[in-house]
């Protein structure tokens, strides 16, 4: 369960929110901290039982004054009828769309020269699809006449994602799509941002990649400026931030909480070899290789 909010509670009283993949990690610390503060939340992912422990889990945050509720709708945001649903029957019960946080997502490990089109294809139509059509069925059924707020969750992709190319490719093209929704839905009251978690530890975030998984979130601490990894609780606050009316004046931006982790350093090693292409002989290699001479450089 999330730690106790900094943020004046009732700040989101009354307010309706969807957290897609609001029933685990980095979603469900969202979506506690969104109850802490007042606001009813819809949480949507495809895992039914998983909603079903968040939901009975995360309403006992809920003290009794609260104007704060939580539900559960099944969604595959890859799935255009299913994230039409997700929006309809939000409506339907609550009669408003105050907050969208796309957290839904993720992806696999591999090299690109061994993924298959089925496998790129799962992370594009989850991360950038999935994103995009959860942003244009909320904007088109209740925040363009009302205005909203929204928070795309990306990744650490600054310097591309070796490992992970597909991920990379769609977060980089959720930040871009964040721009341009940002200029095109102005006009109706709507903000929308990123953040950028760097390294986030959670169960479920780790067993996704099953066996690989434990070992993937140590590797990452040496590249991490904090020498440790961050948390769900650590990521939910920003997403409160942008939310809120402290952000008013926020809009097509990204905000990284990564404790600086991708200013600094990257765990994939690119092992030594001589494949690179020769630099043009001229008389600054011919000093290069006089100088060094003993030190055996490339080049
Ligand atoms: C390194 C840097 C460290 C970096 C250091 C570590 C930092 C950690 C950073 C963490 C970042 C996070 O986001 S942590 C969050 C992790 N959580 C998640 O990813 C949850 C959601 N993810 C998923 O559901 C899946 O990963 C995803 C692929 C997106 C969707 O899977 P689905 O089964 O629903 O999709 P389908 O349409 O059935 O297609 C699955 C196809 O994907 C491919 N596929 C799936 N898993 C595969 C695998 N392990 N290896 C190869 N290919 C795979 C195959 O082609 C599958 O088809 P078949 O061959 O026919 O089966
Ligand atoms: N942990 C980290 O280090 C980082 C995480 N992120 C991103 O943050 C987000 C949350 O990840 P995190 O909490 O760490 O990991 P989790 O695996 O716990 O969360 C992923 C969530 O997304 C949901 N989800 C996945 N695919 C879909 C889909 N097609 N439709 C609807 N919901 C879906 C999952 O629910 P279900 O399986 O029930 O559908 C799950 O609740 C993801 O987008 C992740 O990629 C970004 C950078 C770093």
């Amino acid at each position: 369960m999330a730690a106790r909010s900094v943020f004046r509670s009732g700040l989101f009283n009354g307010r309706v929110a969807i957290v897609t993949g609001g029933a685990t990690g980095i979603g469900k610390a969202i979506t506690a901290e969104l109850l802490q503060l007042g606001c009813r939340v819809v949480i949507a992912s495809r895992k039914s039982e998983r909603l079903e422990a968040a939901v009975d889990e995360l309403s006992q945050l809920i003290i009794s004054s609260s104007s704060a509720s939580i539900t559960a709708v099944c969604c595959n945001i890859r799935h255009e009828d299913q994230v039409r649903n997700m929006v309809a029957s939000t409506l339907r019960q609550y009669g408003r769309i105050d907050y969208l946080v796309n957290n839904g997502g993720g992806q696999f490990s591999s090299p690109a020269a061994n993924m298959s089109l089925k496998g790129w294809n799962a992370v594009i139509d989850t991360n950038l699809t999935g994103t995009f059509l959860c942003c244009r069925e909320v904007y088109n059924e209740w925040m363009k006449d009302h205005g909203g707020t929204i928070v795309n969750i990306i990744a650490d992709m600054w310097r591309g994602f070796p490992g992970m190319a597909h991920t990379g490719a769609a977060r980089a093209a959720v930040e871009n799509l964040t721009k341009s929704l940002a200029i095109e839905w102005a006009s109706s009251g709507v903000r929308i941002n990123s953040i950028a978690p760097g390294s986030i530890f959670s169960k479920t975030a780790m067993e996704n990649y099953k066996d690989l998984g434990p070992m993937m979130f140590q590797m990452a601490v040496p590249c991490i400026p904090a020498k440790r990894l961050g948390f769900p609780e650590e990521i939910s606050p920003a997403v409160c931030f942008l939310l809120s009316p402290a952000a008013s004046f926020i809009s097509g931006a990204t905000l990284k909480v990564d404790a600086g982790q991708s200013l600094y350093d990257s765990v994939w090693e690119i092992p030594d070899h001589s494949a690179w292409p020769a630099p043009p002989e001229g008389e600054n290699v011919c000093a290069l290789r006089e100088v060094m001479k003993e030190l055996k450089p490339k080049l």
